[in-house]
């Protein structure tokens, strides 16, 4: 799409274009369309960035959004369509039982000590990177955690 187009889509053209850039945050791109006019496309990747960052700490309500890696989701076939092709891109719909098991374990710590689930841009990932990161990142303090899946949110 040019950025000529872009500008003249009304709000809900705009919405159904790009109401999942963050998964199941219609909101953040309701309100990133006040931005208009845009300079080009990097421009509007760049207004979802500033309204994300200029939220409060509450922020990390944008990661409980975000489905659980390998979770219920994938295995009943309930993700949004965005979430799908990034996960099957990392293999995680491919997985052994013992390996979606360990996902769930992992996930389910995680969860448990952070109250958000743990996020990681899986389409620059894989299972094995995925793994390693949810390890090393389960014993980090909440305050990283929440600014790193922030980070993450952003590259997804
Ligand atoms: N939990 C989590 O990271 N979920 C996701 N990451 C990603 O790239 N797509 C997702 O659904």
């Amino acid at each position: 799409m040019d950025v000529g187009a872009l500008n003249a889509l009304g709000y809900e053209d705009f919405l159904n274009i790009f109401g999942n850039i963050v998964e199941k945050c219609p909101l953040i791109t309701a309100a990133v369309w006040s931005k208009r006019p845009f300079a080009n496309m990097p421009a509007l990747e760049t207004a979802f960035y500033e309204f994300i960052d200029a939220l409060p700490d509450s922020k990390e309500g944008i990661l409980r959004c975000h489905p659980d890696l390998a979770g219920r989701d994938l295995q009943s076939g309930t993700l949004t369509p965005e979430s799908r092709e990034e996960q099957a891109r990392a293999g995680l719909d491919a997985l052994s039982s013992d390996e979606v098991s360990l996902m769930a374990q992992l996930n389910q710590d995680y969860k448990r000590r952070f109250e958000f689930p743990f996020v990681i841009c899986a389409k620059m990932n894989d299972k094995a990177t995925i793994l390693r990161q949810l390890l090393e990142r389960v014993g980090k303090d909440r305050s990283e955690e929440r600014a790193r899946g922030i980070e993450e949110v952003k590259k997804i």
